[in-house]
This record gives structure tokens, C-alpha cells and sequence, in this order.
């Protein structure tokens, strides 16, 4: 939470303490203790020192932890923890180097996603999982994608239909191909496969990443089901209040040891994040820059595309304009149409003072936009290419001839960026593909940056990222405004807007619902604008 005037973190204590509260990092957390010589007997799941490396990389070095049955255990820690490698040998989707879990007393073998399932452990990850190509309803009947003889569709519709229904989720087409959905429901599709397998463990790796906050209320509801019936979840997220408001317990990763722990109500943001780091560290927002231009970046008038009924904005010279709104709204088709990777039309579009009719992502990357896609793993980065490249992808002719760039040319501004973004990698060599999740969002962002840019478009671009790490990014967009950069930010976030934004436009349905500014640019306006298409509501009092 944090304080509206000063921006300074405060304290963020969910329900009861369960456990004597603290007033230190060191107090908050048992840092150093070893968990193993306390499990107790009953813990569903027990993970004795875990170890994994990759070649010379120790992404996990010792990791002992345990979760107690209708426990929800949060999993913390900065970009590159270690955190999704523990998921995933829990998962069985990697093995381990070393060390044991066992799952209601039981060894789980090493490496098997098989054996994990057949001991009730299911997984929702941040990047999916799914097959886009299949439909919903396949996607949920066959969950480890083997084809099944005498599969039916009709039979896969009709159940999946049910599932969705039993899970409070009848907006979704179990027609649908998995790959038309917005990415905040084919996040939901995902964690309903998780939940179909009526789960002992669910694990969940920033599945909750994508969702707005009805679709995060509505996460809550199934884990408090799933908790009541006994069943244990482990809750990977960098979101704090999320933390504070659904984990009991807590185990604090950094540099793939276990930092810490913490109880549910013994705990601040700032000593978590203190934890995470290893050092004082705390969370603020800074202010939009003054503006010393009337310039105008972008303007756009009546946009029409799929998903945009008609858009009329206009970005200025160091502004940072924000888009609200419930995902799902218009917002991915609107950065997607302005940066030319969906068709578009419009009255009247200028781009730094020139018309343009329609455009292209190679012409606008010409005409100076850049653009942070919602999906990094499908839009943003070639994975199987090394970080350099990918930080190099927009700005050679390479890209369309088929050759590569001579990374030696550019090794000053490659490692200005990793070090400005503390990008965790062993180098512009390494293939980004190795990279952790919220470093690979790093690189899409950190492309753009120091390039004479007119306008960035950037989709959620702190989704996944850890605490430290957003403010990098906000002092890196406040940098980019600062230097004359219009910025068009779409954010699940509400905070991120209210407080980092010059202006805010709130769309619904397609269409842009209300503009806040001033006095009006607060998060209950944000919210109510975005859940009723009007702000008027809030104004009359109609939306707390
Ligand atoms: N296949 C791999 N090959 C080499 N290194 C890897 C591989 N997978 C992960 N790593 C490294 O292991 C470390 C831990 O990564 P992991 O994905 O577990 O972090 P994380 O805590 O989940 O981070 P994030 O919050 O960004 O998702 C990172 O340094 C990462 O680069």
C-alpha cells in the first residue's frame, strides 16, 4: 500500500496475525533458519534441499521449505529467484540436481510431471501452458496435449462447458480457439485446467499476472474453496496486496536460497522487499515530469480497427498518458492498431507533426514508435536468440535479410541497458530463451530505450516484473518523458496510473469512456470509470 501524498511505502497487513509481528526485516523474517528441522509431520508437501543448476548457472541452491494442508503459501522473491524453477520441479516439469519432495508423505520422482499429477499436484504458470491453436474445450480435455483415441468434441464441448460453469466462468466460448482470447482469459483457461484436476497442491506461477481485479477476486474465491476441502496452494506473484491478502505463510527466495519467511499479518512491503533485495529498499511512485513542450507525439482521431469502435486521443511531447480500463476493452487492439501490427483506419493520425493514412510495425519503427507487445513470448523476443539480439531486433535491416548484428558495435549500449534495467543474465550472449520470466519483459521494454523514439507504446509492461525492478521501469519511462518521449501506457495496475501519469484515459467497450486528469485522477475514478463506462457514477457517488 502505499502513502497517496508521499508515495512512500507503508504498512501492508492483511487479516489476524497469526504469528508475533515484527518490526524489522530480520524479526519478519527467520532468514538463515533451516525449515526442515520443523516440518511437521502432517506438511502435505516437504521439499528437502533442492538444488538445480544449468551448467555453470545455480538457479536453486538449497531450497527447503513445506506447505500444511488448506495452506496458502506465498513463494517470493526478485526477477531470476529461483522461484519458477521451484515450481516447476514441483511440477515434475524439471528435475533436480539434487534434493527431495515428497507430497502427503510420498516421494515425488524426480522430473516426472506424470507422478506429480497422479499425487494431486497441479500448475497454472504465467506463461502458458496452452495450445492456441486448439479450442478451449480440447485444451481442457486433454491437459498434458497428448491426442487421446476417440476423442469427441461434442463430449470435450459439453464438459468443458460444465467445468466453466461449475467454475464461475460462463463468459468463455469452450469453442474458442485458445489463441483469439485475450491473454487475462486464456490466463483464467489455464488456471481452470489447473483446477479441473481437483488439486491436493496448486501451484500457481504468476497466473494471476494478467487478471484485472475481478479476475483476481474471482482466483481468490476458487483458492478459498480449494483450501476449505483441505487442498494447499502455493502463490507465486510479485504482487504484495495479493500476497497480504490470500497467503498464510510465506517462504522469501533470493539468489535461489531461501532468504526468509514470513506469517501472514507479521509483515510490511517494505521489509519483504528488503528481504528480496538483501538490503533497505522501498517502494514509491515518482511523478510524471513537468512537460516544457506543446508538442504534439501522436494524434489520432476516430480510430477505427476489430475490438476499436472509434478512438479519438493524442499524446504530447514528455506526456504519459495512461489507459484504463478492464482488459479486454480495447486496450491491446488500440497500442496493437496505432503501432500498425492490426489494420486500422482513421480520419486523422499524425505521428510527430506527420500524417500518416495507415502504417506498418517495420514503417512505424521508421517513423519512431515503439511498442512493449502484451505477449512477450509470441510478439516480443525471438527466445532462441541471445539477449543482445533481442535487445539489437528493431533497429537492423538484418531482421528482414535473414543475417545478424555485429553485437561488438553496439556492447556500450547493450550493457547500458542491462545494467540501467539490472537485466539478470550472464551477458548479451546468452540466449534469452534462459532468461527468468520478468528479465525477458525487461529486454522488450529496454529495446526502446536511448533510441530517439517519438512515441512508446507499452502494454502492462511491468506485468511480472519484482518490486526493484518496476521502479527501474517507472524511472526509466519518467527518463524517456523527460527527455520528450510521449508515452502511451496501458496498465493492469491501477497505482501505476494514477500516480505515474500525467492523464488517463479510461476505455470501455471500445470507446473511451471518460479522461482524468488533476483532482479526478485517483484510483476509485479509474475503477469506476472502467466498471461502469462513466466516471459520472463515482462523481454522484454511485461507486465507492
Ligand atoms: N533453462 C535454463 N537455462 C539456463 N538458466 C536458466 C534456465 N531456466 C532458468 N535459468 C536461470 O535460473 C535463474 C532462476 O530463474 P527462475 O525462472 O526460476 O526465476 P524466477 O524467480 O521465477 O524469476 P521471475 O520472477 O523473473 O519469473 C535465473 O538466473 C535464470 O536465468
Amino acid at each position: 500500500m502505499t502513502d497517496a501524498q508521499t508515495g512512500a511505502a507503508t504498512t501492508s497487513v492483511a487479516a489476524p496475525v497469526a504469528s508475533p509481528p515484527s518490526g524489522t526485516p530480520a524479526d519478519a523474517a527467520r532468514a538463515g533458519t533451516s525449515p526442515s528441522d520443523t516440518v511437521p509431520t502432517d506438511a502435505l508437501l516437504v521439499a528437502t534441499d533442492l538444488v538445480k543448476s544449468y551448467g555453470p548457472v545455480k538457479a536453486v541452491q538449497g531450497v527447503t521449505f513445506h506447505c500444511m494442508p488448506g495452506e496458502v503459501l506465498a513463494l517470493v522473491g526478485e526477477n531470476g529467484a529461483g522461484k519458477s524453477t521451484v515450481a516447476k520441479m514441483l511440477a515434475g516439469a524439471v528435475t533436480p540436481t539434487s534434493g527431495a519432495i515428497t507430497v502427503s508423505g510420498a516421494p515425488l520422482a524426480s522430473g516426472s510431471v506424470r507422478q506429480s499429477r497422479q499425487s494431486g499436484v497441479r500448475c497454472a504458470f504465467q506463461e502458458l501452458a496452452l495450445v492456441p491453436d486448439w479450442t478451449v474445450a480440447e485444451n481442457l480435455s486433454l491437459p498434458d496435449g497428448a491426442p487421446l483415441r476417440g476423442f469427441s468434441q461434442k463430449k470435450a464441448v459439453r464438459a468443458a462447458r460444465e467445468l466453466l460453469d461449475a467454475l464461475h466462468l460462463p463468459q468463455i466460448d469452450p469453442r474458442a480457439a485458445v489463441g483469439s482470447l485475450s491473454l487475462a482469459d486464456r490466463q483464467l483457461v489455464e488456471i481452470a485446467r489447473a483446477l479441473a484436476g481437483a488439486p491436493t497442491l496448486l501451484i500457481l506461477d504468476e497466473a494471476s499476472s494478467a487478471l484485472t481485479p475481478p479476475g483476481v477476486a474471482w482466483l481468490f474465491e476458487r483458492i478459498r474453496e480449494l483450501t476449505a476441502q483441505g487442498g494447499s496452494v502455493i502463490y507465486v506473484s510479485h504482487r504484495l496486496g495479493e500476497i497480504a491478502e490470500i497467503a498464510d505463510r510465506g517462504t522469501v527466495l533470493r539468489d535461489g536460497r531461501v532468504a526468509g519467511e514470513f506469517v501472514r499479518g507479521g509483515w510490511t512491503d517494505d521489509q519483504l522487499i528488503s528481504m528480496m533485495a538483501g538490503r533497505e529498499a522501498e517502494r514509491f511512485f515518482p511523478a510524471p515530469p513537468p512537460r516544457t513542450s506543446d508538442a504534439v507525439a501522436l494524434s489520432v482521431e476516430n480510430l477505427r480497427a476489430e475490438g476499436l469502435r472509434s478512438v479519438s486521443l493524442e499524446v504530447g511531447a514528455g506526456e504519459i498518458l495512461g489507459v484504463g480500463g478492464l482488459q479486454g476493452h480495447g486496450q491491446a487492439e488500440l497500442l496493437r492498431a496505432l503501432f500498425g501490427a492490426s489494420p486500422a483506419q482513421a480520419d486523422s493520425w499524425t505521428v510527430g507533426g506527420r500524417r500518416i493514412r495507415r502504417t506498418t510495425p517495420v514503417r512505424s519503427v521508421a517513423r519512431g514508435l515503439g511498442y512493449v507487445p502484451e505477449d512477450r513470448k509470441k510478439e516480443g523476443l525471438a527466445l532462441e536468440m541471445s539477449v543482445g539480439e533481442n535487445l539489437l531486433a528493431p533497429w537492423f535491416r538484418w531482421w528482414q535479410l535473414g543475417g545478424r548484428p555485429r553485437l561488438s558495435k553496439e556492447r556500450g549500449w547493450i550493457s547500458g541497458i542491462l545494467s540501467v534495467l539490472s537485466v539478470r543474465t550472464r551477458g548479451p550472449l546468452e540466449l534469452a530463451g534462459s532468461l527468468s520470466g520478468g528479465n525477458q519483459q525487461k529486454l522488450v521494454f529496454g529495446r526502446w530505450m536511448n533510441r530517439d523514439r517519438t512515441v512508446i507504446l507499452l502494454h502492462d509492461p511491468t506485468r511480472g516484473i519484482d518490486v526493484r525492478a518496476k521502479q527501474e521501469l517507472y524511472g526509466a519511462i519518467v527518463d524517456l518523458a523527460e527527455q520528450g518521449v510521449g508515452i502511451l501506457w496501458f496498465s493492469t495496475e491501477v497505482e501505476e496510473l494514477v500516480h505515474v501519469c500525467h492523464r488517463v484515459v479510461v476505455l470501455y467497450q471500445g470507446r473511451v469512456a471518460d479522461e482524468l486528469t488533476g483532482d479526478r485522477l485517483t484510483p476509485d475514478a479509474v475503477v469506476g470509470a472502467a466498471v461502469t463506462g462513466s466516471s459520472a457514477a463515482i462523481r454522484g457517488g454511485a461507486v465507492a
